[in-house]
């Protein structure tokens, strides 16, 4: 089963909301206190999925803020030198900085993430920096769930998410849930659920999918799709780690994606190298099998080295990993 998308489009696909600095342990296999030195990379889930997918050929835009400063020159040079289109990311006068994320990596089991996210740049997105003659320009916007998380960017990107609609452009919503970025859970309750009721897309896993409704206890996949199909999305993936992933079409069609053996040495970036590939597969016409099968191969490849978006594979990566079909099969 293939996914429609409008073909007459100068942009495969436009991302809102952070890109920031990722600071990977280098000495890893031990806790961040015993770790001296950081590698310095672009990251934020959206800047990630617009590296990769760029990197895989579909042309990138790019909508969101920096900082005035040395962090936010080196991430729109990094950006704009993988291909991506970055007219629309504007630059900050008020001070506001860049977004760091430290990585802890204890084993490949156990790795942590410590953001540095007060006042930062990105969330100073103003709903009037969005602009509605780029927006019309691509096939999809791509919407992270954290640029929801306050004010004015929150504004943004609800303006964008209606722009979209009003273009014929799909709105794809990655859920990118960062508990520590919300006030409370209510609240992310209250706009992931607007915000996915109004997309064409939702992708996320399993506990964020929960966080969108406002769960303590984990819920199943059947209650979430026959909620939000009663509303805009048609095609709803949750993730499961290492027991891979579903995609359900409103049509009522069931797709599972398994993840590939690998040599994990950190699990963060699995999550926007999966969302990378499996747009690019998508959005080139794959069929929905096959896109399952090319997010999974790049997360696999993404978890077996040390960076988010540096580590972002070629399409020859990702097609030689399927090909080999080395699956793990739990659950
Ligand atoms: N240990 C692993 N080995 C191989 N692939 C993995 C591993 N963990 C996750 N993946 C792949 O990455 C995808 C996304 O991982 P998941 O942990 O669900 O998302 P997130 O990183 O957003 O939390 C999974 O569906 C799976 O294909
Ligand atoms: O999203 C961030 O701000 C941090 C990312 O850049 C970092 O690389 C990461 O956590 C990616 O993890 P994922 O969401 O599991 O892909």
């Amino acid at each position: 089963m293939n996914y429609k998308f409008n073909e007459n489009r100068e942009f495969d696909i436009i991302a809102i909301g952070r890109a920031c600095i990722d600071l990977n342990a280098v000495e890893y296999n031990r806790p961040m206190e015993e770790t001296m030195t950081f590698s310095k990379y672009v990251g934020g889930s959206p800047a990630n999925i617009a590296i990769g997918s760029s990197k895989l050929g579909l042309k990138a835009g790019f909508i969101g803020k920096l900082a005035d400063d040395q962090h936010g020159r080196f991430i729109e040079q990094y950006m704009s030198g993988v291909g991506i289109d970055t007219s629309n990311m504007v630059v900050d006068k008020e001070g506001h900085k860049t977004g760091l994320a430290f990585t802890e990596i204890k084993s490949p089991e156990e790795c942590s993430i410590l953001m540095y996210r007060q006042d930062v740049a990105d969330l100073y997105l103003d709903q009037s920096e969005v602009n509605e003659e780029y927006i019309k320009k691509s096939k999809v916007l791509l919407v992270s769930g954290t640029a929801l998380s306050k004010s004015p960017s929150r504004e943004a990107v609800l303006k964008s998410i209606s722009l979209a609609k009003k273009n014929d452009v799909k709105v794809i919503f990655e859920l990118d849930y960062r508990p520590y970025s919300w006030n409370n859970a209510e609240e992310t309750a209250v706009y992931y659920s607007l915000v996915a009721e109004q997309s064409d897309v939702v992708i996320g896993t399993r506990e964020e999918f929960d966080a969108l409704e406002n769960r303590t206890t984990e819920g199943n996949n059947e209650d979430t799709i026959n909620y939000l199909f009663k509303h805009s999305p048609d095609l709803v993936v949750i993730k499961h780690g290492v027991e891979g992933s579903y995609a359900y079409a409103k049509s009522g069609e069931v797709f599972r994606g398994l993840a590939y053996k690998t040599k994990v040495l950190k699990t963060f970036g699995a999550g926007d190298s999966y969302a990378s590939a499996f747009l690019f597969a998508l959005i080139s016409g794959k069929d929905i099998e096959t896109a399952l099968k090319y997010g999974s191969a790049s997360a696999s490849i993404v978890v077996s080295k040390h960076s988010s978006s540096d580590a972002m594979p070629s399409v020859e990566e990702i097609e030689g990993l399927i090909e080999k079909n080395e699956t793990i099969s739990v659950g």
